[in-house]
């Protein structure tokens, strides 16, 4: 039997997006996403027993949508901030995602259950080496190049200040010597992009690391089945942390 989402749970809300119609009929969609997270994702994958078509991992495949060995899991392949947007319209219904994604879009559709352990980074604020020092405390307003507009927006507001943004979708460390912008907000993991770029990193916004995310109206039509994938992920999460522990 096919059972639906109500009416209610379909309409556009103010807070968020409007949902996909959940069908119990259909397999369950696992949102990937592609670049560096993706070998970190598959490790975890293996470990919760959830194994992709052969060709999900090669990043040279066309493919986007993709089988497993559960006719009732498939997974599809989109960029990193994408998969927040797939999982918060109802398109896929879990998903795994760097938390600065979920900073930046802060959709109401999304829980996330369970921090994977994986893509840890931090996003942070960072300025030229050689920057004439000012006091940030006298600014009223600053320019920041970023591909995290929210986030930069927020950070500056909380201390009185206006983030004139400018929006870059790669490459920020560019901006302030090219005369962009006076700083950046970017993911630092080990530092040497700052560095080979004649940036430092002045401020912390937010430690990252991937989470498990699931979409609200679909774990309550389907609590069973998404309840069970992540208390797979959550077994699978353990024991490679318990396997990294010995090593
Ligand atoms: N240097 C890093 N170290 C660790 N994790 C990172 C690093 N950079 C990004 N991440 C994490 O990996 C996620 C995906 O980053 P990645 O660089 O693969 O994608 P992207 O370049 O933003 O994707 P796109 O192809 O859409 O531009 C980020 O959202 C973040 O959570
Ligand atoms: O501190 P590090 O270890 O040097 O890592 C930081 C770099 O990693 C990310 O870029 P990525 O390699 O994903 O390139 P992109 O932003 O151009 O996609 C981020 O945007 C930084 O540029």
């Amino acid at each position: 039997m096919t059972a639906l989402t109500t009416a209610a749970a379909l309409a556009p809300t103010a807070a968020g997006p409007a949902n996909a119609t959940f069908d119990e009929g259909k397999p369950l969609v696992l949102a990937l996403p592609k670049g560096r997270i993706l070998k970190e994702a598959a490790v975890l994958l293996a470990a919760a027993g959830i194994v992709p078509a052969a060709d999900c991992l090669d990043e040279d495949s066309r493919r986007l949508r993709f089988e497993t060995d559960d006719a009732k899991l498939d997974v599809i392949r989109v960029r990193p901030f994408d998969v927040a947007t797939f999982v918060a319209f109802g398109a896929a219904q879990i998903g795994i995602c760097g938390a600065d994604v979920l900073m930046e879009f802060d959709y109401s559709e999304i829980y996330a259950p369970l921090d994977l352990c994986i893509g840890g980074c931090r996003v942070s604020v960072a300025e030229p080496e050689q920057l004439a020092t000012d006091d940030p405390q006298r600014w009223s307003q600053v320019r920041v190049a970023t591909k995290y507009p929210n986030i930069a927006r927020r950070h500056f507001a909380r201390r009185g200040i206006h983030a004139d943004i400018v929006h870059l979708n790669g490459a920020m460390e560019l901006a302030p010597g090219l005369g962009i912008s006076r700083l950046i907000v970017d993911l630092v993991q080990t530092g040497s992009t700052l560095k080979a770029n004649g940036l430092r990193e002045t401020e912390v916004i937010a430690d990252v690391t991937s989470r498990l995310i699931v979409n609200r109206t679909a774990l309550k039509t389907q609590p069973e089945a998404i309840g069970a994938l992540i208390a797979r992920f959550r077994a699978a999460v353990a024991g490679c942390q318990s396997t990294r522990h010995r090593e």
